[in-house]
């Protein structure tokens, strides 16, 4: 691990290059560098390699081609948790306010009908010393359920992130995804209640992603819903699987990306009023990344996550982005305190990694 690390820690200093990745629930860190193009069009994807794709598909996405790569099997987790508080946060005094303004004037206008959902998200700038592979290192040893990955381009500058969310996943013919969304706070116990609010928006995103996936596919079936972990979060999840048609994965995901998890719904609606509302560019923060028919796989698997949970870093400011679904009866202050958590995900990271 050291080693790899030591190569990643190169490439940087040299502005080339690079990703590392996790899956969840494995311990194998995959290393791939190589050529990296920037596509108009998933079509033109030849794996195996990365993928890496912005919220705003009218933006390119960027593929690297595993020219190079190799894999270490990973230790058991070491890091000692410590308090997200220890980090400097550069919030601005009015940073609440103008979330929770934000927020109320969504609650209007999907009250109004002209919406039924918005996801709402913001960035927050902070600074830290650490070098970045330590910061990789506490990564993978706090969230070993997640997809975290370090990617790095010197246009792109590097991105790195713990993701709960499976965007979709083919092996053969099949295929699975997931409708992820409502969040509460984890506090020990995983047999809890889930309100209204959490409960519909989550609903909407998997009735979405069933009624898209269904032109496109042989087959789709979902299971019931239920809470999982991720850091101190729990979300409410429900696992989607079926059978694809022969061309492919590219359908599937021109039909899922953006999915009201990350966007809303009706889904054009809301991306223009995130386009007007929002107030920045969210970059790769709710696309989409991953290995796509890379070693270990047959040529036709991938396995494609959100983008959550994760930050963007140049030198050493880090900004990390977060989001939460907005329906009709969200409460600003709870939305708030609701990004504040999803926030703490990257900010421990930092607080943990060692200089
Ligand atoms: C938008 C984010 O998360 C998404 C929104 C959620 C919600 O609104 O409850 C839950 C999980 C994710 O689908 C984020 O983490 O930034």
């Amino acid at each position: 691990m050291d080693s790899l690390l030591k190569i990643l820690e190169d490439r940087l200093g040299n502005d080339l290059p690079f990703v590392v990745y996790r899956l969840p629930g494995e311990d194998t860190l995959v290393y791939m560098a190589g050529m990296v193009e920037q596509l108009t069009s998933h079509q033109a994807v030849i794996p195996p390699g990365f993928l890496m794709a912005p919220f705003d598909s009218n933006e390119t996405s960027w593929f690297m081609h595993a020219e190079e790569y190799r894999w270490e099997n990973l230790a058991a987790p070491v890091t000692p948790e410590v308090s997200a508080e220890m980090i400097p946060r550069l919030l601005r005094p009015d940073d609440r306010q103008q979330h929770e303004q934000k927020v109320s004037a969504a609650v209007t206008a999907i009250r109004q009908g002209l919406l039924k959902k918005v996801v709402l998200s913001r960035k927050e700038l902070t600074v830290f010393e650490q070098p970045l592979s330590e910061v990789l290192r506490t990564l993978l040893n706090l969230y070993p359920s997640a997809f975290c990955y370090w990617w790095f381009h010197p246009e792109t500058k590097s991105w790195m992130g713990a993701s709960p969310e499976l965007l979709l996943e083919t092996r053969g013919s099949s295929f699975k995804s997931v409708s992820l969304a409502g969040t509460q706070e984890y506090l020990g116990n995983l047999d809890v209640k889930w309100g209204d609010k959490e409960r519909e928006e989550q609903q909407i995103v998997t009735e979405y992603i069933m009624d898209q996936l269904q032109p496109v596919t042989r087959a789709v079936s979902r299971e019931t819903a239920s809470t999982v972990r991720a850091g101190r979060l729990l979300h409410l999840k429900t696992k989607i699987k079926g059978e694809m048609r022969t061309e492919g994965w590219q359908p599937l995901v021109a039909k899922l990306h953006p999915t009201p998890a990350v966007c809303g719904y009706p889904t054009e609606v809301a991306r223009k009023y995130i386009l007007e509302h929002e107030g920045y560019e969210r970059e790769f923060y709710t696309g989409y990344l991953g290995p796509v028919g890379f070693e270990m796989n047959p040529l036709d698997h991938l396995a494609l996550f959100v983008n959550l949970r994760c930050m963007k870093i140049d030198g050493e400011q880090a900004t990390v982005f977060v989001g939460g679904g907005i329906t009709a009866d969200s409460v600003p202050e709870k939305e708030w305190e609701e990004i504040e958590a999803k926030s703490s995900t990257m900010m421990k990271v930092l607080a943990n990694s060692v200089i």
